[in-house]
């Protein structure tokens, strides 16, 4: 490929005023199972985040791994079922789960980071207490609603300049109890704690799309609410979008659905007059802020 040095000059000039805005921000970045895709995309994730860091921004990735837990639960021939986008999980699947998610997947992440020149420190929501759950339904089995976030850990984390890379298992209020929480809940019980800049949902299609296919730009949680009553949004979207409004609640300031597997999503989002994908925000336009706020 042959590159302009001057478009590459003008690119990064024009990023100046995005790099200002988010410098020392907080974003969590929900890295779900269906957006990792291959080793390029999983290495492609990795650099964003390593440039996030590098210019002053806070990452704090958050990460699924439902296709993951899928296979090794397909090879160990035990059967799962989904109700409204949540796995129903007994004993023998949760522990799977765990090893999944807090094993393999969180240590993939991690590793790619590092390998890009970050410094990633993968924890589960075990770790130092972090996000202590109830069970959210009888229906569901181990999976969990959190109930009490510890978040001090990420911020000694990302305020040593490392980047936490956190596995959604979690612990129960009674001892030794352990609940799969779904990925997008648990990214926004983070991002809600704390009152994070962004919360960027990674995914794997272009946005919140309108009865016509269209991706919207950019909804309210009002639009939300009617989209969900009227059917145009169904499925895996419903936690996500049940998340964006719980975590805007919380203090978020703006939520993002969009398409991890189109390269340099979380930069596009982030640096260009463009961003990518649905934003989910009271009522402000989707005008970028110029220089410093
Ligand atoms: N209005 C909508 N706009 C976009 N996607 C929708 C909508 N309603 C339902 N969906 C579905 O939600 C899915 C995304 O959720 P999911 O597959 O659980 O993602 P992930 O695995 O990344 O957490 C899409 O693939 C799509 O089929
Ligand atoms: C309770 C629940 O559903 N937990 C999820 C956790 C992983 C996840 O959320 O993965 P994705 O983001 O890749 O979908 C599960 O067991 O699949």
């Amino acid at each position: 490929m042959t590159r302009d040095p001057i478009a590459t000059a003008r690119t990064l000039s024009e990023a100046l005023p995005y790099l200002q805005r988010y410098a020392g921000a907080v974003v969590v970045v929900k890295f779900g199972g269906n957006a990792m895709g291959n080793e390029a995309a999983m290495a492609e994730f990795a650099r964003d985040i390593v440039l996030m860091r590098q210019v002053g921004v806070n990452p704090v990735v958050v990460h699924g791994g439902g296709p993951m837990i899928n296979d090794l639960l397909g090879k160990l021939g035990i059967k799962s079922e989904f109700v409204r986008g949540k796995r129903v999980t007994d004993k023998a699947t949760v522990e799977v789960v765990e090893m999944v998610l807090s094993g393999l997947v969180n240590k993939r992440i991690v590793q790619a980071i590092n390998d890009q020149g970050g410094r990633a420190v993968g924890i589960s929501g075990k770790d130092d207490d972090l996000m202590v759950c109830v069970a959210d339904d009888p229906e569901l089995g181990f999976v969990g609603k959190p109930v009490e976030m510890n978040v001090q850990v990420l911020r000694d984390l990302y305020g040593a300049g490392i980047i936490p890379v956190v596995a959604p298992v979690a612990t129960g209020m009674a001892e030794n109890e352990t609940f799969n929480v779904n990925g997008d809940t648990a990214a926004g019980a983070i991002a809600g704690a704390l009152q994070a800049d962004r919360l960027l949902l990674l995914t794997d299609v272009s946005g919140v799309k309108d009865g016509s296919g269209q991706v919207l730009s950019q909804i309210t949680p009002d639009d939300v609410r009617a989209m969900t009553e009227s059917g145009t949004i169904s499925g895996g979207m419903i936690p996500k979008t049940e998340t964006a409004l719980a975590a805007l609640e919380a203090g978020v300031r703006a939520v993002v659905i969009l398409d991890g597997r189109i390269p340099n999503a979380c930069l596009i989002e982030l640096f260009t007059d463009e961003g990518a994908g649905t934003l989910i925000r009271s009522t402000e336009p989707r005008v970028k802020p110029r220089g410093r706020p």
